[in-house]
This record gives C-alpha cells, structure tokens and sequence, in this order.
C-alpha cells in the first residue's frame, strides 16, 4: 500500500488568551491507502476537531496535511468544498438525511450536486443498493425507515460517488447491536472491494475491532497505536485493555455491542 495522507506537526486551539484549550497538540500521522483506520480516546481527547480538520471542515492553527502530495490546508475555501465533494464521503451520527426527499432522493444527491450524468447516477444508486442489500428501500420516505436503515441510507449516500476518504464519526453511536454490526459489515466490504481509505472516531471498542488499525488520542497527542493481528476477538481485548489504560472513565463504551 502506498501512503494518501501525511499530517505533518498539526496543532489546533479554541478560545482566547486565558480559556485557550489545546485540542490538538503538534500531531503528526500516517494513512495508506486503503486503510481502515479507528481513532479513538476519552471525551475531549480532540478526536473531532482532527476528523474535521482532515476533511477540510476546519483549519489547523500550524501545520500540514498532504493527501497525495497536495497540502489541503493551502486551499482556498471553495476549492476544499470542491475537493470534499469530488473526493470525501461522510457518516455521521447524526445521518443528516432530508426527511423532504424519499431515500433513492438522498442518496443520489450528491451525484446530482456534482450534475453527473443520469446513466452513471442510475448505474451507482443501484450498484450501491445491492450492495448494501437495501434494494427494497429506494421508494421509501425517511421517515418510514427505523434508526439501522436510515444510517445504511446515510453509508448509501456517503459512498456512492466514490469517495477516495470515508469520514465516520461514531458512526454507531445511535444504533442497537445488530444494526451496529450490520453498518459495520458493510463499511469493512467497501474498504475491501473499493478500496475506500476508511477514518473513524469511535468509543466502542466493538466498532474499532473493524478497523485495520487504530490509533489512540489522549489531550491532543497520540498515545498509542494497535494494528489489528488479524482477529477480531483478539483485537477487541486488545483495545479494551488499552482503553483502561489509557482511563477516561465510563465515557468508554465497552460492552453495549458485544
Ligand atoms: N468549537 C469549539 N470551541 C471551543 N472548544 C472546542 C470546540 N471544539 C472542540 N473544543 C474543545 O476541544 C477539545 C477536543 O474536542 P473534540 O470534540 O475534538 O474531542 P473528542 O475527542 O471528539 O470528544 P468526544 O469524544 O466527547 O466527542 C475539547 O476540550 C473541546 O471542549
């Protein structure tokens, strides 16, 4: 695999003089392609505020961030938003769905802002639905859809234009176990079969056993950093006991997936 994103010395902080608090402290990263990537860390840790300075949603105070080569922090405002649109995918807890449009509506949108072709918009949508085996949905409005399938919707409408980068954050966080596993399933087959480069906050230890690997955020700094072994269980202990570690308390969500 070859390397998409170098962050290099970034720092990030909020408020004036005397309240300023350091959200992101002198951090520097590594990502192939193609990675599944988990950050994690306790409330507060800054993991946020790096998703979004990442995908170009915020701007670090210092430092770099190169994806392919190309330091996305030097773009002007515009040319980010475009950069997002044609390269980045988001999942968020909060699904953003638009409860005026019915699901094939929403989750075509974005190939519709991009003004793509009406072929290529049908051929995507329903390479997408089959994918994500949510065929049945596509007439449906959002509010006929329970919390599970409005967030395989919102994993629908992330990727259907491609995006080289997904963004999630908690993506699970509203979701009971099984649709938990089932977005999950989903995310780990279109970072295998598209080669998506996945990034994802989580506080679910459950959640972060997908990922590839999973780097560890305490007070704006990398603490530590897990590659998973090749075995889900095994990396599940393996984050827990990171987790107590590192501390945070019962912010930490350990059990609620497993
Ligand atoms: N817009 C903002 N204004 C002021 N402070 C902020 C802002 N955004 C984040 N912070 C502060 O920066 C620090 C990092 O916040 P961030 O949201 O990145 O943490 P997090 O790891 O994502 O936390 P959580 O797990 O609770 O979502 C926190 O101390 C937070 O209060």
């Amino acid at each position: 695999m070859t390397m998409q994103i170098v962050v290099k010395n970034i720092s990030k902080d909020f408020g004036k003089k005397r309240s300023t608090v350091h959200a992101i402290k002198d951090f520097s990263l590594k990502v192939d392609h193609g990675e599944f990537l988990g950050i994690m860390g306790p409330s507060g840790a800054g993991k946020t505020t790096l998703l979004n300075m990442l995908s170009t949603n915020a701007r670090p105070d210092h430092g770099e961030i190169l994806i392919d080569g190309q330091d996305i922090t030097q773009m002007h405002d515009h040319q980010q938003a475009k950069y997002r649109r044609k390269k980045m995918g988001f999942i968020y807890q909060s699904f953003e769905l638009l409860d005026s449009l019915n699901v094939k509506e929403n989750v075509i949108l974005p190939l519709a802002l991009s003004r793509a072709n009406k072929k290529l918009i049908e051929e995507r949508f329903n390479y997408m639905m089959h994918l994500l085996n949510i065929e049945n949905l596509s007439n449906r409005n959002i509010d006929e859809l329970s919390l599970g399938q409005r967030q395989i919707v919102a994993a629908a409408r992330a990727l259907i234009n491609r995006p080289e980068i997904l963004f999630a954050d908690e993506p699970t966080g509203s979701l009971d176990s099984k649709s938990a596993t089932i977005l999950l399933n989903y995310m780990q087959l279109v970072n295998q079969r598209e080669k998506t480069t996945i990034l994802m906050a989580t506080h679910d230890a459950f959640t972060a056993s997908y990922c590839s690997r999973v780097v560890f955020i305490k007070d704006g700094v990398i603490f530590s950093e897990i590659v998973n072994p090749g075995n889900r269980d095994q990396f599940f202990e393996q984050i827990i006991n990171m987790q107590r570690t590192i501390g945070g308390g019962s912010y930490f969500n350990v059990s609620q997936n497993n």
